[in-house]
């Protein structure tokens, strides 16, 4: 175990002098600095350079890194180069490439009583693997996205159990399935297809659903404005199978559909109200634009490609990140105002049997 970070950037250093070919660069040549923090990794080219710092080194370099540094640490992917300013008054390196890491890789969480996980969980916390714990009051908006059989329900029943000690819930269940049993043992309300309506009358009763939600913001928005430190109850609307909703309904049903979802993830996060997604995939068919670039906790479990990426990812390369095999896995993104853009490999938790649900 390496643990002084003196080490760890020499450690680092000599990967990169040994992997990373740019016109016979090194460290030795004092091209370019290693600092480590529990941050993460800082790449410090010293500038001017006979090498390009742009996203090809950034990702080449998160390729060298992420190898040298597995099991003890798994880099967080990002989209391009991520630059950071450095407090120095020296310009040669007054810059740096950041790389944010977590401690560890992806572990599963084995949960034996998911009852008792739950009343023990402390209040806005969502743990999703053993090195990965959400807080609920930095995010708004999650999906999950996945194909049958892709562990989704599994995911989506874990996260109704987690997210129950923290939030009110209502659910919204076209399939009339699993989360309309947790919602009966849960005395969670409901909204669910009967036989005797048709599809846009359903659809309207789900706008009718949201359109409380909207209420809601719009009610806690005048109490912050004279109460700006006023605190709320988190308010989560879930929504499974929403591919399922919008498809094949009347068009004006449909366009109040999604700008109510729009209005709801624009304006739930100073008022507490939250949307949880699942669907299949998330194309402009399934949710309107504006909604998919306020999602904040990204999911996407099963199987992992350019194509069933690109929908919750579009910029992201899979390059360098081990997914892990089996049921229940896949990726996960989380966008705070900590952590601008991370990927992680994801295992999903595994929790005993719910009797009468699943
Ligand atoms: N993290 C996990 N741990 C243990 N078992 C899991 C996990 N995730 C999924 N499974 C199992 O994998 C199987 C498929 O999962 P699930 O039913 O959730 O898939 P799905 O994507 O929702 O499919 P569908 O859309 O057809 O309902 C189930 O038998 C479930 O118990």
């Amino acid at each position: 175990m390496i643990n002084n970070s003196l080490l760890l950037a020499k450690y680092i250093l000599q990967g990169i002098n040994m992997a990373l070919q740019i016109s016979g660069e090194t460290s030795y040549s004092n091209s370019f600095d290693v600092k480590v923090t529990n941050e993460g990794v800082y790449f410090i080219p010293r500038m001017p350079a006979s090498y390009v710092v742009d996203d090809d080194l950034y990702q080449k370099l998160f390729l060298i890194m992420n190898a040298v540094l597995y099991p003890e640490y798994t880099l967080l992917k990002q989209s391009g180069a991520y630059f950071v300013p450095l407090d120095t008054d020296d310009i040669h390196v007054k810059r740096a490439l950041f790389f944010p890491w977590v401690k560890g890789i992806s572990k599963r969480l084995v949960i034996s009583d998911i009852d008792s996980f739950v009343e023990r969980l402390p209040l806005n916390k969502i743990p999703i693997m053993e090195n990965l714990t959400i807080d609920l009051n930095k995010v708004t908006s999650f999906a999950i996205a996945g194909n049958s059989g892709s562990g989704k329900s599994y995911a989506l029943t874990y996260m109704l159990c987690v997210l129950k000690r923290s939030s009110q819930l209502v659910i919204v269940d076209p399939k009339f399935d699993m989360p309309s049993r947790w919602g009966r043992e849960n005395n969670v309300p409901v909204v669910a297809p009967n036989a005797s309506r048709s599809k846009s009358d359903f659809v309207s009763e789900v706008n009718s659903e949201l359109s409380k939600a909207l209420e809601l913001i719009q009610q806690r928005q005048q109490v912050l404005y004279n109460n700006p430190t006023a605190d709320f109850e988190h308010y989560t609307v879930v929504i499974d199978e929403v591919l399922a909703l919008s498809d094949g309904v009347a068009k004006p049903i449909k366009d109040g559909f999604f700008s109510l979802l729009s209005q709801i993830a624009l304006l739930g996060r100073a008022s507490k109200v939250h949307l949880l997604l699942v669907s299949q995939r998330f194309d402009n068919n399934a949710i309107p634009i504006s909604v998919r670039e306020q999602l904040n906790v990204l999911v996407q479990v099963g199987n992992i490609n350019s194509k069933t990426t690109q929908f919750l990812f579009p910029d992201l390369s899979l390059e360098g990140i081990v997914i892990p095999q089996g049921i229940g896995t896949g990726l996960i993104q989380v966008i705070d105002s900590e952590h601008p853009f991370q990927i992680v490999p994801l295992l999903t938790p595994t929790f005993n049997k719910l009797e009468g649900i699943m």
